[in-house]
């Protein structure tokens, strides 16, 4: 960046940090009044793409006149341009983005729009949106795969469990990674969910859901799935993996057993696993229904120990019928999963997974830390709240 070009940048950031929302909307008027098939492709409310947008032009324009941080933001609009490429967006969209943001930028800046001010902003825009379409252009890979859902069991009123065998060649994953994943009900969200094995050549996948409160995509799943369905993905994220070298701690809470449990799978695949010690947590014993499986992973791994964990020590009225879980062999403890493992010994030679509700890992993570266990050897999917 020119010495001249720094106070530019902070001078369009100031002006923009005014209204950011406005900003965004206007560059976004444009960019869909020139490709007007792009709108279709984004959801029905745009407000939390114009606050990501903006988040993103901020950073942009905070960093690019700064001395460093040049490394990461350009990671970070990589990343940005590898995430788009599910939308259908290419090269000509860059472009008329680019376009956008100069032009609304100009009438933000009003009689301070000099060539010089021109140059420097166009540069920048041109920057920004050149590294997302590279890192798209060069991703491997499809930019979307599909897969068909061929069975799906009904756990409870809140949860099911759902198998698809792929239609399209799956991209190379790792178990415990995470899916961007697009279901039928829904066509403009995407979520993230973690399949619950490991990848195989049959491409066959497996997902655990619990139908969230107030969560749209997760009560469809549960609710509405079946058999026929076919469901999109896109990027494998998530660095959650098991070194050989370290015992193991996992504490996984409900449905957030599902990387763990695709990573015990692999595990058992391996002749060289490390003692590894799982807890297992749920709300009501009824809601163990996993223990069948978690069982035999046991007793055919002699280095696989599992503690199963619960909030309450009886089922609610509607869940009916489930099996009891101490018929399994398992000790049932009493209690937060996290409380319970931080408690139950030392580990802080361990290196640790964590998976579950957002809440569940800030807590276990603070459990672990108080009791001796190194921050940096914990690992978790990032969260959201
Ligand atoms: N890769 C990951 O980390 C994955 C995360 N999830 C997340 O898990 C959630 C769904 O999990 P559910 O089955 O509904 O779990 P849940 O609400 O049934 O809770 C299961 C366990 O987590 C513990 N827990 C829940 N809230 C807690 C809190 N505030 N503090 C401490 N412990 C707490 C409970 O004691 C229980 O043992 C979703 O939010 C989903 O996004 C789901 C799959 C994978």
């Amino acid at each position: 960046m020119s010495e001249t070009g720094q106070p530019v940048l902070h001078r369009l950031r100031e002006l923009i940090e005014a209204d950011p929302d406005g900003f965004a909307r206007k560059v976004f008027a444009r960019l869909f009044g020139a490709s007007p098939a792009l709108r279709d492709m984004f959801p029905a409310h745009l407000s939390h793409l114009r606050e990501a947008f903006t988040q993103v032009l901020d950073h942009v324009l905070e960093v690019l006149p700064a001395d460093d941080g040049h490394d990461d933001l350009i990671e970070l609009l990589a990343q940005l341009g590898r995430d788009h490429r599910k939308y259908g967006v290419t090269d000509k969209h860059y472009d008329q983005m680019a376009q956008a943001l100069v032009t609304e930028s100009a009438a933000l800046m009003g009689t301070e729009w000099t060539q010089e001010t021109a140059e420097t902003v166009a540069q920048a825009m041109l920057l920004t949106t050149g590294v997302m379409r590279g890192a798209a252009q060069s991703a491997p890979g499809p930019a979307t795969w599909r897969a068909r859902v061929v069975q799906k069991f009904i756990i409870n009123r809140e949860r099911a469990v759902v198998r698809l065998a792929a239609v399209d060649p799956v991209p190379a994953f790792h178990a415990g990674q995470y899916l961007e994943t697009r279901i039928p009900q829904w066509p403009y969200q995407w979520r993230n969910l973690s399949p619950a094995i490991p990848p195989n050549e049959a491409g066959e996948l497996e997902f655990h859901v619990r139908a969230v409160p107030g969560g749209h995509v997760s009560t469809a799943i549960v609710k509405e799935t079946a058999p026929g369905d076919v469901w999109t993905f896109a990027q494998a994220h998530g660095t959650l993996h098991v070194d050989p070298d370290r015992p193991v701690l996992m504490v996984a809470g409900g449905s957030g057993l599902a990387p763990l449990r695709a990573l015990l799978l692999d595990m058992a695949q391996r002749a060289d696993s490390p003692a590894t010690h799982l807890f297992y947590g749920a709300r009501f014993p009824g809601e163990l229904y996993d223990l069948a499986v978690l069982r035999e992973l046991a007793t055919t791994n002699p280095w696989l120990k599992v503690t199963a964990v619960v909030d309450e020590a009886a089922d609610p009225w509607w869940i009916d019928g489930a099996p009891a879980p101490a018929q399994w062999g398992f000790e049932i403890a009493r209690g937060k999963v996290g409380d319970i493992a931080a408690r139950y010994g030392d580990w802080s030679d361990r290196q640790v997974l964590i998976a579950g509700p957002a809440d569940m890992i800030s807590s276990t993570k603070l459990r672990l830390r108080l009791a001796g266990v190194p921050s940096d050897r914990m690992r978790h999917d990032p969260v959201h709240h």
